[in-house]
């Protein structure tokens, strides 16, 4: 398959495998690309084609059931944002964002009172009708984990900070969320907005698109800039997390899915590399050469950025999900 073109730079994870020059190669190029861009495309990360053919097909699998067997497992039923959301259900901006997704987030025993965003703690929703699919989506889940903390280490070398700084913020229930997404076409020439932009509230992104398929767009330097998927690549993002540990100097950046047109959909696979709720990230003390460089963490009265990640992330749930918030969280709304 030819490959559009996108100005993302490319980071290849088989360089760990190499000589100490190549890995510290890796860890410049990690933090160069989300310095630059807050985006890259992952390559030699050693997940085959097989297995991510295995994980659309349990999507196609899920997005083909009839609608009642998705109504089951509704978001709307979940007080923890989990199952499916139909088209219509999500906003971004205030506005809607024509998608039907299915999210799943690492599950565990809620720890009872505290803090609201504990709330977010608590089971999935598995669809009855597909007895493979959990399994499937599990082992997704392993294989990413292992490559976001592997990436998370070699970004603390990167930045000059303790290999194993991050480390602890992920070490016990660290909230990780999936979403299986299609996108559908439709009539273009209105609106266009499969999700809007956003910036992700977590700390990494590692996101599978469907082969061939466009429509992400990437902010850089005030231009939107396309992203098509480039084979056997990972379309990885910092999130707001990563801003705010490095005071700036890495970038958590806008970005947005168009529609496809008519007669053609998208689906997508973002993998969010979540903490624990409770965690908040480290502040790194930079080397000089890179401190001179941080640009301070975003200041938008209508997105503050916490360091803790559940209020990060509770924030970002209740303003996606209103019908979620207004059915299960009507006194956290203001
Ligand atoms: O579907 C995509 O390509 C991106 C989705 C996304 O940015 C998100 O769900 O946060
Ligand atoms: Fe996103």
């Amino acid at each position: 398959m030819s490959q559009p073109r996108s100005a993302l730079p490319i980071v290849d994870m088989s360089l760990l495998n190499g000589t100490d020059d190549d890995r510290r190669a890796f860890g410049d190029s990690l933090r160069t690309a989300t310095h630059e861009y807050g985006f890259f495309y992952l390559v030699g990360h050693g997940i085959g084609r097989d297995v991510r053919d295995r994980l659309f097909a349990a999507a196609r699998e899920f997005f083909a059931l009839p609608e009642a067997d998705k109504l089951d497992v509704e978001m709307l039923g979940s007080p923890q944002f989990r199952g499916y959301t139909r088209f219509g259900g999500e906003y971004t901006q205030g506005s809607i964002d024509w998608r039907e997704q299915i999210d799943v987030a690492a599950e565990y025993e809620p720890l009872g009172d505290g803090p609201a965003y504990l709330r977010l703690d608590g089971p999935n929703q598995w669809p009855a009708a597909l007895p493979e699919f959990r399994a499937v989506i599990t082992d997704w889940e392993n294989r990413l984990h292992a490559i976001g903390l592997n990436l998370m280490r070699e970004w603390a070398v990167g930045l000059g900070a303790d290999r194993d700084v991050f480390d602890d913020a992920f070490a016990e229930r660290p909230h990780t969320l999936l979403k299986l997404v299609r996108y559908p076409g439709r009539d273009t020439s209105q609106d266009r907005q499969g999700v809007g932009a956003h910036k992700d509230p977590g700390v990494l992104t590692l996101l599978l698109i469907e082969p061939g398929k466009g429509g992400l767009q990437v902010e850089h330097d005030g231009d939107w800039i396309d992203v098509p998927p480039l084979d056997d690549a990972f379309v990885v993002n910092i999130g707001e997390l990563m801003e705010y540990a490095t005071d700036g100097y890495l970038k958590a950046t806008l970005h947005r899915v168009r529609s496809p047109e008519v007669g053609a959909e998208r689906l997508s696979v973002p993998y969010f590399f979540n903490p624990a709720l409770s965690s908040t990230m480290p502040r790194i003390d930079l080397p000089a050469d890179l401190a001179a460089q941080a640009r301070g963490v975003t200041l938008d009265p209508d997105n503050v950025i916490s360091g803790t990640f559940g209020e990060n992330m509770l924030k970002a749930r209740l303003r996606a999900h209103p019908d979620v918030a207004r059915i299960h969280h009507a006194d956290l709304l203001c």
